[in-house]
């Protein structure tokens, strides 16, 4: 391969040497004199030399807004810029995790791509029209960025490598940028202008899948499946198919439903949005929400069985159960009026929400995250967790002693005690929440160390496992009280019917007498 400083026809000694004509030409022509040498000499090396050259200005347009594609180079250049340039500019980007460095001015770096090689210069020039070129911050410089090449290759680099350029320099920024958690404002705020769709905050939940306590072998399917999905821009494409995917998850309060959308909104580095339906009016409102969603994103909405009135149909009622349908009805309707409430202001419905997950215009932007959260999955109409919509349902569930092994290293840095061997069995008959197993492990003072939370989680498990043996006991109480009335009820009906039929063929024997 031809060495990289050859190629561009200097050696050490021409470099030198122009470097002092550039400065006294700088310092004996006057600026309005050099703007016109420049520009002459600029088209001469244009017709002579074998060398194509793009400029990428930072600002585009009236100069007002900053080029994308000028961010994007500078951020795909950051990491050979780092590597190889002797000067650097440290730039403090607005909602980027860290510093940028790049390019200082006059400064150049080379990239190669597919065995040819290219040159990035950044430079400087000061306008002579001030006034078209200041942006507000009384600067009347124009920073760009060349692209130089042998034309040889100006096809490949015009339609491969900058497209690669420009897409692995968004994927870093995208990469480096903090993080957000918007929620949804109401439609007075947005609509008066108080404020745009979504308000938000920077994303800092500290979840992780590593402290996220449940199921060994299920959390490493999840991390393999998000994996998956974001790498799979491509086959989304070739099988036609929108790029999202709809996760459902389901389980009682406290097992780590919320904890489980930090986890993976910090595993794929995702915004969050946190969508409250209750305060939507309406579906086309709610579609608007979702259009204002950029990709690499999750779009949460918890607790979808009281957001709205979204259940599914009841199941056939089974005799056995009837008096305890009738307590699930009445507690049905109270959570009904509850949101009969919230109706009367908000008018999204099933199928609006069925359209905005999976409509035309879900396809409008890419790599986003769908997910649900519930209590009661069985509550849930099936058209809307049906796959496709929700690709992948996940259970959250109590407390089993995979899960505590997680939550004992996070909250009390161990990985074995003799109380393990209880506590598995405790855990094996006793449902309780991680939130709750979780509550009992951490200390709360300095005195109390592993022993003491390991025995306060023992002996709250016996307590929990009592409770639920009354309870069992009280409900088997209960049901052979409902049998027993059940049958009475039955056994008087039997009698009435009976006294009934004998006293009509009484009745017909006395009408006959
Ligand atoms: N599986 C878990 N792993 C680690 N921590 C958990 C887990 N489940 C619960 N926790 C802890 O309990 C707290 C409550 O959990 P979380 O809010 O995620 O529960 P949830 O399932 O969303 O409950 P709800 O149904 O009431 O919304 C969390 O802050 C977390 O500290
Ligand atoms: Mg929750």
């Amino acid at each position: 391969m031809v060495g990289t400083g050859s190629i561009w026809g200097f050696t050490g000694s021409t470099m030198t040497s122009l470097m002092f004509f550039w400065a006294i030409y700088k310092q004996y022509f006057p600026y309005h004199l050099r703007v016109y040498i420049e520009e002459y000499v600029y088209k001469l090396m244009g017709w002579v030399s074998n060398y194509v050259h793009i400029k990428f200005d930072e600002y585009t347009g009236e100069g007002l807004k900053r080029s994308e594609a000028y961010n994007s180079i500078r951020n795909y250049l950051s990491s050979k810029s780092t590597a190889c340039a002797k000067r650097l500019k440290a730039n403090e980007t607005k909602n980027s995790k860290s510093l940028v460095l790049s390019l200082d001015d006059d400064e150049a770096v080379e990239d190669e791509f597919e065995g040819v090689m290219v040159k990035w210069s950044s430079s400087v020039s000061k306008n002579a029209n001030q006034s078209n070129t200041s942006r507000g911050n009384g600067s009347d410089e124009r920073r760009y960025l060349t692209l130089s090449f042998h034309r040889e290759h100006r096809r490949m680099i015009i339609e491969t490598y900058l497209a690669h350029v420009l897409r692995e320099g968004k994927e870093i920024g995208l990469r480096n940028r903090e993080r957000k958690l918007y929620t949804n404002n109401s439609s007075q705020e947005w609509y008066s202008r108080r404020s745009g769709k979504w308000s938000n905050v920077l994303f800092h939940h500290p979840a992780t899948f590593e402290t996220l306590a449940m199921d060994p072998v299920k959390k490493e399917g999840i991390k393999k499946d998000l994996i998956k999905f974001s790498k799979a821009k491509d086959y989304y494409k070739k099988v036609g198919k929108a790029w999202k995917r709809g996760y459902l998850l389901f389980g009682p309060p406290g097992t780590g439903k919320s904890t489980m959308i930090a986890a993976i909104a910090n595993f794929l580095e995702y915004d969050v949005y946190d969508l409250e339906l209750t305060t939507v009016q309406n579906n086309s409102e709610l579609k608007k929400f979702l259009l204002d969603t950029t990709s690499k994103s999750i779009i949460v909405i918890e607790d979808i069985d009281c957001s709205l009135d979204l259940t599914g149909q009841r199941k056939k009622k089974n005799e056995e159960d009837e008096e305890n349908e009738d307590e699930e009805e009445k507690k049905e309707a109270e959570k009904k009026s509850k949101v009969e409430g919230y109706e009367r202001k908000s008018k999204v419905t099933l199928s609006g929400l069925l359209n905005s997950i999976d409509g035309l215009w879900s396809a409008c932007s890419d790599e986003k995250i769908i997910i649900f959260t519930t209590n009661f999955v069985d509550k849930l109409d099936p058209a809307l967790i049906r796959r496709g919509r929700m690709d992948k349902h996940i259970e959250m569930s109590y407390c089993r002693f995979e899960a505590f092994k997680v939550l004992a290293k996070n909250y009390l840095e161990i990985e074995a005690h003799d109380l393990y061997g209880e506590i598995e069995i405790l855990l094996e008959e006793t449902d309780m929440s991680p939130a709750d197993v979780a509550e009992n492990l951490m200390p709360k003072s300095d005195e109390e160390d592993a022993n003491i939370c390991l025995k306060r989680l023992v002996k709250s498990l016996e307590e929990e496992k009592e409770k639920a043996r009354k309870l069992a006991e009280e409900e088997k109480k209960k049901k052979a009280e409902r049998e027993a009335r059940r049958n009475k009820k039955k056994a008087e009906q039997e009698e009435k019917k009976k006294k009934k039929e004998n006293g009509d063929v009484a009745g017909e024997n006395g009408n006959k007498i």
